[in-house]
C-alpha cells in the first residue's frame, strides 16, 4: 500500500532508515560526554577569494591515510580511532552490514550552526556509499529531498541512528538548517567508507 500524506500526495519513499533508539539513554549520555572531549577544529572554506568559517566544529577519526577533502578546500586528516568510536562503528556494521573507514564529527554549538543542502559524493568514498549518522545531544531538524523534490523532515533524537543507503547521495540532498530557537549543543557522527584518494 502506498502511504498517503495530506492532500493525498503519496509520501516520498526515501533511501534512508531511521532507528530512533539505536542507543539507550545511558549509552547515549556516556558517548556524548566522550565526544565532547574529541579534537574539534574550526575549519575554513575558501570560496572565490573569500575565507568563510564553517558554521560548526568538525573532527575526523579513522583508518590511517584516509584523508578527506571537501568543498575543494577543507582537508580533514584522520586521528586514530578511539575505542568508543571503533566500538560504535562495529555495532553499526553488525546491524546494517555496511563497513566504514572514517567518522566525521559535527558539533552544532547553537541554532546558528548548520550544514546547508548538499550530497556527500566525494570520490574518496567510492561509488554509492552508505553513510551512517549518529545523533547526540540537542534534537535538530534534518531535511532530505530528492534533487527536485520537496523536503521531508526528521527530528534526529539523542541516541538515534539514520542510515543513508547506497544511491542516496546521487538522488537526494540533505541539510540541518539554522534555527532561531534556543538549542543547546548537538553532536553528529557520520561514519563513511573510504576507498582511496583525497577528493
Ligand atoms: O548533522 C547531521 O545530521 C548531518 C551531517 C552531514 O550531513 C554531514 O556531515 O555531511
Ligand atoms: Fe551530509
Amino acid at each position: 500500500m502506498i502511504q498517503m500524506s495530506l492532500f493525498n500526495e503519496p509520501a516520498p519513499v526515501l533511501p534512508v532508515t531511521y532507528y530512533p533508539e539505536f542507543l539507550n539513554q545511558e549509552e547515549a549520555g556516556v558517548l556524548y560526554q566522550h565526544c565532547l572531549g574529541l579534537q574539534w577544529q574550526q575549519n575554513q572554506i575558501k570560496m572565490v577569494g573569500k575565507t568563510l568559517l564553517v558554521p560548526r566544529l568538525e573532527c575526523i577519526y579513522g583508518d590511517e591515510g584516509c584523508e578527506y577533502l571537501y568543498s575543494k578546500s577543507v582537508l580533514l586528516k584522520p586521528l586514530p580511532w578511539t575505542s568508543s568510536l571503533a566500538e560504535l562503528r562495529d555495532r553499526i556494521t553488525a546491524l546494517t552490514g555496511y563497513k566504514f573507514n572514517i567518522v566525521i564529527g559535527n558539533q552544532y554549538r547553537s541554532g546558528q550552526d548548520s550544514i546547508g543542502w548538499h550530497a556527500d559524493n566525494e570520490q574518496s568514498m567510492g561509488l554509492n556509499p552508505a553513510i551512517a549518522s549518529v545523533s547526540l545531544g540537542a534534537e535538530r531538524k534534518f531535511q532530505i529531498k530528492a534533487i527536485k523534490g520537496k523536503p521531508t523532515d526528521f527530528w534526529l533524537e539523542h541516541g538515534s541512528l539514520l542510515i543513508m543507503h547506497p544511491g542516496c547521495q546521487s538522488t537526494h540532498l540533505h541539510q540541518v538548517p539554522k534555527t532561531k530557537k534556543l538549542v543547546s549543543t548537538r553532536i553528529n557522527l557520520t561514519f563513511r567508507p573510504h576507498v582511496g584518494g583525497r577528493k
